[in-house]
């Protein structure tokens, strides 16, 4: 099966950074000391492993439909393209996008699927699929989407409970009245690469549910200048905080830096296959700190640089201005890639420039 391939181990000689492992389970059931390692993960890396999360066949099938659609000739994907004007839905080919400040092209391939086109299926609410996306929607991805809306939602209004929120207060912002960003995505990375698959970034985003089998991925922790890889853990998804939340909340919940590299070891040899879930939130909403509604979000905002607090973007424009600046074709030097970064609200660009004498 694709992106399932076992065939060689996660070598143990590269270096690697320990997740914390959340039990789904055991949130949905209020249990304190889990909500207790999910706060703690969710503030220091942004990153934590989802254990019986239950989307673990939906995962499957996500990545059958993946490997079909980005299996047909390029001239048929080509019709799904995303372009150049800032649009995340749809399929994005190899080469398009910039992975470092000097335009190194990127090597990877993959295929967005809006939220909203799948909640409103067979009706499309922003644009088309390939005929193998259309065939796989009511197995593989309306049970995929609702599922990993699910997961989300619950953990959103966790944090929305330890940010001492009003309830719903978040929810809101992710309501479906709205067209918003939410989308699945595949990627799809070819054999025996060298070069970096897809560039340093922060996601988007409000949480990221994530699933891959062979390893690549790497975060940057924070207040270090280091790329340590997070190891596939069999049976458990990846989660991370994106820009939106972190934003939300004041800063207090952590978005960091993370790339994807080739497959380290003999893993290199495979193709390798992720599949993500990203929730975004409704497109008019600004990305600001959550201050009027919460103590403790107004409490970190006062200890925060003002950019951290209010973007002045609503989240539509926010995404739409970084996939822009991504793409080679708008590129006009070093600072377009920068720019791609988000970096006006937390400085993650500062800490990859080459530093100064
Ligand atoms: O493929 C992966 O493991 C991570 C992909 C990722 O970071 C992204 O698509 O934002
Ligand atoms: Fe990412």
């Amino acid at each position: 099966m694709p992106g399932l391939t076992t065939a060689a181990p996660f070598p143990d000689d590269v270096p690697t950074h320990p997740l914390c492992v959340v039990d789904y389970r055991l949130l949905k059931h209020n249990d304190r000391n889990e909500i207790a390692k999910l706060w703690k993960a969710a503030t220091e890396l942004g990153f934590w492993y989802l254990g019986n999360h239950g989307v673990e066949r939906e995962v499957d099938l996500m990545f059958d439909m993946g490997a079909e659609t980005l299996d047909l000739p390029l001239h048929e994907l080509m019709k799904y393209e995303q372009g150049d004007s800032g649009n995340s839905f749809g399929y994005k080919a190899r080469g398009t996008i910039q992975t470092d400040a000097s335009g190194t092209r990127d090597n990877v391939e993959f295929l967005n699927i809006a939220q909203d086109d799948v909640l409103s299926w067979p009706f499309p609410t922003h644009r088309m699929y390939p005929s193998t996306v259309n065939a796989r929607m009511s197995d593989a991805i309306v049970p995929f989407v609702r599922k990993s809306m699910e997961v989300n939602n619950t953990l959103l209004a966790i944090f929305e409970r330890q940010l001492d929120l009003p309830s719903g207060e978040l929810a809101k912002l992710h309501s479906t009245e709205e067209p918003c960003g939410s989308e699945a995505r595949c990627i799809k990375t070819p054999p025996s690469q060298s070069a970096t698959g897809v560039g340093a970034h922060t996601d988007f985003g409000t949480l990221t549910f994530l699933h891959n089998r062979l390893g690549g991925l790497q975060v940057m922790p924070p207040g270090t200048p280091k790329w340590l890889y997070i190891k596939p853990l069999p049976g458990h998804a990846i989660c991370n905080i994106g820009d939106a939340l972190s934003i939300f909340s004041g800063g207090i919940l952590q978005s960091s830096l993370h790339r994807v590299m080739p497959p380290p070891g003999a893993q290199s040899r495979f193709e390798r296959y992720s599949i993500a879930f990203f929730t975004r939130p409704r497109d008019s909403v600004v990305l600001r700190a959550l201050k009027e509604h919460s103590h403790v979000v107004a409490g970190a905002c006062a200890r925060a640089p003002p950019r951290a607090v209010d973007t002045g973007s609503t989240s539509a424009e926010w995404i739409s201005r970084r996939i822009k600046k991504l793409r080679l074709n708008n590129r006009k030097g070093p600072e377009t890639w920068y720019a791609s970064m988000g970096t006006e609200h937390n400085g993650s660009e500062r800490r990859i420039r080459p530093t100064v004498a």
